[in-house]
């Protein structure tokens, strides 16, 4: 049967080494207790490090053990991996950079070199279990190298990646010595979720800025494979608070703690220790409520529970020291014998404490300066039974793209803070229902089941279409056969593409030259027995007599309009005219002038505008209105407006590598044709061909005539190398 695999650097249960012995406790943190609910229905496991560093075998025996029953299965880190791959990496290098603090990201080679080797060790761990049929669900920062090293141990699986931590600008992401791997690491997925569409543009962004390819419709497009990206936001077990809520125990707690409080309002507070929750901030702001409006002081606490996390990372235990300094000086200055101004707490609780102090608070105060969603303010939501009471929400946590009945601010205004804590404070219960109502309503609706759910089930519709879509790939089995006719044939036709089919693509066209080992193939493939091997491409004739002009092979330039035989002059395909490009050049040149990085390229019969080293986006937006505005000066004209790969080409209608290929068919009659092209004018060529062609697509999925696919140049040559025999 197939199950799902979680895997994940931190396993929903923690092992703690108290003076009794190992004891095994609930993980703080919203991707522990947000996905806690889901992964013991059915047969699933989760794969993930329990938090602590075991000394032996037998201590690691018996967690397995314990774990084992509970359907997780346990990686163990050593303690230089902990400190070099989780504080030092994960939390020193990713955590700041992904929350735009990058000034206190360090860059360490060897946290690196860790950061890799676990990803690895935790590859290990999921081989060890995974089945085939089952598909892999991996979280988060601590594993973006994770999928792509799963996807080379098995091509086939079903890999969705979930990243639970805002994906920043691409300008934070390229400051990073490690981003390419990082970024190829994360597409290794079939499936790449985000809380958030503006993360989701994020990633985006970088994937086109920083490697090249580009997306469309949610979809990027690599060499080799397609992948889907899409938002997600996470939700929590509703039913699960709704119900604690109300429970005996919470209600006994409430008592309890009401008593105590007498009739003191409360403002809750509730994190861990992060330096991107905003907790400094907030207490500044709770200080400027307090002198602001003095009538508060004596009538409102601030509760603040704050949960002890990666206190062994430097920034962490520096934030705990400020936050212990501001508090003292808080509750000393307003504080009397009958109130305290703050009631701090630096420890975990159990669920339903922290459920009734959900219920009792009237507000609750979630000002994170960034946070991949908050769940904390979910779980508010949710306790509130009564429906009574005010959520203020940070702009920058993923939560507030869907809460937007709460009070949300900007956290770094503390003015704006100051007065939204009183606002709330004075709040109608009319109003205070009617927002409650609403949010609740879409908390309980968008709940962690069917966020679950809809990633699992976009993953698997994801790898029908994969399959159903792609054009199959050229396997050993279809090799086999085209060798066999190969061989039996009389009269072959080889027409090969040049760039991105022959050769890479290269940033400065004219760079992209075939090389010895090339030209020696192209050689002896054309020196075969009945073997008429074309160069078909929409490249000038000079450069492409330059590369490859003494060697005994016919070409088809610029797209069909030059055509050479080996041995002969270039002829033209039909008589054409060039007297079009004196109007047009200098609308190509405006573009020029307004996309750096683009330039011109000219040939006999056509005009090509490339923006390959232009700004990604920039060159995308530029290509949009330079379409528009050709085909308006071209309404009318025997011109045809073709868009190739990152560059518009403007040429002579009706000639194209289709017209010209079906040319060298009728000539030499071949009873063997393999065709090879990797973009849309390669298409030409195939339609053209009769059906028993072997026609190939090189590169991404994209959709194709071709019968075969094939992912890169090196692949090709590998085929035509076997055509030798
Ligand atoms: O494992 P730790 O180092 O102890 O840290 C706890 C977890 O913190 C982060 O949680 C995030 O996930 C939440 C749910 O998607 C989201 O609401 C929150 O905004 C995130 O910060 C971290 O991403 C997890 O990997 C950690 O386990
Ligand atoms: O004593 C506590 C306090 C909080 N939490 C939980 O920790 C999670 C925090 O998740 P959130 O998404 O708000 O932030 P993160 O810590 O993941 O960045 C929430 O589910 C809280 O219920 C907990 O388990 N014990
Ligand atoms: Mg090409």
């Amino acid at each position: 049967m197939s199950r799902t695999l979680i895997v994940s650097n931190r396993l929903p249960t923690k092992v703690l080494r108290t003076d009794e012995g190992l004891t095994f406790q609930p993980s703080e943190g919203g991707l522990a207790t947000g996905l806690g609910s889901i992964y013991r229905r059915g047969d699933n496991l989760w794969i993930g490090w329990p938090g602590l560093f075991v000394q032996d075998e037998a201590e690691e025996a018996h967690i397995s053990q314990e774990l084992r029953a509970d359907n997780m299965a346990p990686v163990f880190l050593t303690e230089s991996e902990i400190h070099d791959f989780y504080e030092g990496f994960s939390n020193g290098t990713l955590w700041p950079t992904f929350h735009y603090f990058s000034d206190l990201a360090t860059y360490e080679q060897s946290h690196w070199e860790a950061y890799v080797a676990v990803n690895q060790k935790f590859c290990e761990a999921v081989l060890a279990q995974a089945g085939p049929d089952d598909t892999i669900w991996v979280h988060d920062y601590q594993l973006l190298l994770l999928p792509e090293m799963l996807r080379r141990a098995r091509p086939e699986a079903a890999i969705g990646f979930f990243l639970h931590i805002p994906f920043p600008s691409q300008e934070l992401i390229r400051v990073l010595p490690w981003r390419t791997e990082l970024l190829e690491g994360m597409l290794g997925a079939d499936l790449i979720g985000f809380h958030t569409f503006g993360y989701l543009r994020h990633f985006l962004s970088a994937v086109s800025h920083l490697l090249g390819w580009p997306a469309q419709n949610g979809q990027i497009e690599t060499p080799t494979r397609t992948i889907r990206v899409d938002a997600f936001p996470m939700g929590i077990d509703y039913e699960r608070y709704a119900k604690a809520a109300t429970s005996e125990a919470a209600l006994a707690h409430m008592a309890e703690y009401r008593e105590a409080l007498r009739d003191t309002r409360v403002i809750l507070s509730i994190d861990r220790l992060d330096y991107t929750k905003g907790i400094a901030q907030r207490l500044r702001a709770f200080d400027l409520l307090l002198q602001r409006y003095p009538e508060w002081r004596g009538q409102v606490s601030l509760i603040m529970l704050v949960v002890p996390s990666r206190d062994q990372v430097a920034q962490y235990a520096s934030l705990k020291e400020e936050i212990d300094e501001l508090v003292g000086r808080i509750n000393a200055q307003y504080r009397t014998i009958s109130w305290n101004p703050i009631l701090y707490f630096y420890r975990s609780l159990p669920l339903e404490e922290l459920v009734s102090l959900y219920s009792l608070a009237e507000v609750a105060l979630v000002t994170p300066m960034r946070d991949g969603m908050n769940l904390v303010a979910k779980e508010f939501v949710a306790s509130k039974v009564d429906k009574k009471g005010v959520l203020i929400l940070s702009e920058r946590a993923g939560a507030a793209r869907e809460l937007s009945d709460a009070i949300i601010i900007n956290p770094t205004d503390m003015g704006q803070l100051a007065e939204s804590m009183h606002e709330a404070l004075v709040m109608p219960e009319e109003e205070q229902i009617t927002r409650m109502t609403a949010m609740q309503a879409l908390v309980r609706r968008y709940n962690v089941f069917s966020w679950s759910r809809l990633f699992i089930n976009q993953l698997a519709y994801t790898k029908m279409k994969q399959h159903t879509l792609a054009t199959e790939m050229l396997s050993n089995e279809a090799t086999t056969q085209l060798l066999t006719d190969f061989k039996a044939s009389q009269q072959r036709l080889i027409l090969l593409d040049y760039d991105g089919t022959l050769v890479p693509f290269h940033p400065n066209p004219q760079r992209a030259e075939p090389g010895q080992e090339l030209r020696l193939l192209l050689r002896a493939l054309a020196e075969l027995p009945s073997t008429r091997v074309v160069i078909i491409s929409g490249r000038d004739r000079a450069t492409l007599a330059n590369w490859l002009g003494d060697l005994p092979l016919d070409f088809i330039a610029e797209h069909g309009v030059w055509l050479r035989t080996a041995g002969e002059d270039w002829q033209l395909f039909q008589p054409l005219r060039a007297d079009w490009k004196r109007d047009l050049r200098p609308v190509l040149e405006l573009y020029v002038a307004r996309t750096a990085g683009s330039f011109i390229e000219e040939k006999d019969f056509s005009l090509v505008w490339h923006y390959r080293r232009a700004d990604t986006d920039l060159g995308i937006e530029r290509a949009r209105e330079m379409l528009s505005h050709l085909s308006f000066m071209t309404a009318n004209t025997d011109l045809q407006v073709l868009e190739g790969n990152k560059v518009i080409e403007i040429k002579n209608a009706g000639i194209n590598k289709g017209s010209a290929a079906a040319r060298w068919v009728e000539r030499y009659a071949p009873d063997f044709t393999l065709a090879l092209g990797d973009d849309r004018t390669d298409e030409d060529t195939f339609r053209a061909l009769p059906s028993e062609a072997y026609t190939v697509r090189v590169g991404s999925g994209a959709r194709s005539l071709a019968r075969f696919h094939l992912a890169s140049p090196i692949d090709v040559r590998r085929l035509l190398r076997k055509l030798l025999g």
